[in-house]
């Protein structure tokens, strides 16, 4: 199994070309189970959950084909791949592929659109939380969908006709349980009105692409989106939005690294609350023409407390990283996750480097060291993997991280990126 090496105690100076979002990436895919036509995006990360999503979609009848040449030098890291579903052969999506990746369970919303039923498994726990499908079941319930659970699987049928139009308000925000409705919605008879809905620059990254398809959705990007019903959609061409979370994440390593580093083809509005966080650590961020340069040079990183909470508030996704940072500030800082009831998987193997973070119910406090020094460690998801390098970038020494799947699933190309900008991270495989 592959893992990556650190030797850390350089500065990061260059450039980051950033990628298409994973988290964008991941529901449009689907959405191309609502067409027949072609749907074709661009800017496709090369990531384990996009080829594993392809193969799922292929699964339920989607012909994948990836364009062999690059886009243009600057985009050499995405893809164009265009997505054609003629027919949906298969609507049931089994527990062997739903179970290794969450977001699959999403196809329900566009099965039960297109098709009126869909077997679905559930996709279970996983690491970070038991993350629950209460909230989709709800909604798709709201739209006249009969649910049924047997065997580990949602059987669910439309009414005759179809589903139908309703106004559901989500009891939490859920990402994924809103691009489902939405995208449940869009073939629907009548008018639905999701209240309560998530307002991530990825739900409205799958609107605007919706939209180009021909459905009519307004509100994306607020709490209240409408959706009228079409008959039918057709096919589209859309840029997948960069990834706000490798955008931070690289954010992240220059202020724990220090140095100067542009980050390129991505947008500071996507992360504004966690840039306003890197500020007041005492980052330097600046707007390019076509991304940022985050910059810290000699000062030490300032102690800063934060709280995850659904966008526009600290993104749960950069907590790790964000703690990861502070374990080298200069005083005490505070981290609370409010989105998954267990997602402090990082904290041992933190300490494990020497980081000093104590835990109470949903409070990482965490007490600033001087030094890290390099070990072996290994992380069970993606976003602690990631902070462990980051870590791993400022300590002294050698760190392994072990379990380089997780890192796979959500950063294209991480070491080649680092080393870019003088840091030694190579994959060592065995
Ligand atoms: C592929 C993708 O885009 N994944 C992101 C998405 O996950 P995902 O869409 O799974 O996350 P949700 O927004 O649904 O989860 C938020 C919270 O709601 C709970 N919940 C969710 C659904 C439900 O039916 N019942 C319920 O209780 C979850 O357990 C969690 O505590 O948003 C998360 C929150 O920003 C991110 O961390 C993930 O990276
Ligand atoms: C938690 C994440 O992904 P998923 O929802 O696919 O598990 C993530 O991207 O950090």
């Amino acid at each position: 199994m592959d893992r990556i090496r650190i030797v850390g105690g350089n500065e990061l100076n260059g450039i980051i070309p950033i990628s298409g979002a994973k988290n964008a990436a991941l529901p449009l895919m689907i959405a191309s189970l609502l067409t027949s036509d072609t749907l074709t995006l661009e800017n496709v990360p090369h990531l384990a959950d996009v080829e594993l999503l392809m193969r799922i979609l292929g699964n339920h009848g989607v012909d994948v084909a990836v364009n062999g040449r690059r886009e243009r030098q600057e985009d050499a890291y995405s893809r164009t791949i265009h997505f054609t579903c003629r027919t949906i052969v298969d609507t049931t999506a089994p527990y062997e592929l739903v179970s290794k990746m969450r977001a699959s369970f999403w196809v329900i919303g566009p099965l039960l659109a297109r098709e009126g039923q869909c077997r679905v498994s559930l996709p279970g726990g996983c690491a970070i939380g038991t993350r629950p499908v209460d909230l989709f079941l709800d909604g798709l319930t709201a739209l006249g969908a009969n649910l049924e659970i047997d065997g580990g699987y949602v059987n669910a049928t439309a009414p005759q006709g179809g589903l139908i139009g309703a106004r559901y308000t989500f009891p939490k925000v859920s990402v994924g349980a809103t691009h489902v409705m939405m995208m449940a919605a869009t073939l629907a008879r009548g008018t639905t009105v999701i209240g309560n809905a998530a307002r991530e620059p990825e739900v409205v990254d799958l609107a605007n692409c919706l939209i180009a398809m021909g459905a009519k959705i307004s509100g994306a990007g607020t709490s209240t989106i409408t959706i009228e019903g079409v008959t039918s959609l057709s096919g589209a061409r859309h840029r997948v939005l960069p990834d706000r979370i490798e955008t931070g994440t690289y954010a992240m390593a220059v202020a724990m690294t220090g140095g100067d580093v542009t980050l390129e083809n991505t947008d500071t509005a996507l992360l504004d609350t966690a840039l306003e966080t890197l500020r007041r650590a005492g980052t330097e961020i600046s707007q390019t023409n076509n991304g940022m340069r985050i910059r810290r040079n000699g000062a030490g990183i300032k102690p800063v407390d934060i709280v995850t909470d659904p966008f526009p508030g600290f993104p749960t996704d950069l907590q790790a990283q964000f703690m990861a940072l502070m374990t080298r500030s200069t005083g005490i800082s505070h981290v609370t996750e409010t989105i998954f009831e267990n997602r402090f998987m990082h904290v041992q193997e933190l300490a494990r480097l020497g980081a000093k973070i104590s835990l109470s119910g949903q409070t990482a406090k965490i007490e600033g060291v001087t030094r890290l020094k390099g070990a072996p460690v290994m992380a069970t998801d993606l976003r602690a993997s990631v902070s462990l390098v980051i870590a791993g970038l400022a300590a002294e020494g050698e760190t392994m991280v072990s379990r380089v799947y997780h890192l796979d699933r959500g950063f294209e190309r991480l070491e080649e990126k680092l080393t870019r900008c003088g840091a030694i991270v190579e994959r060592v495989s065995e």
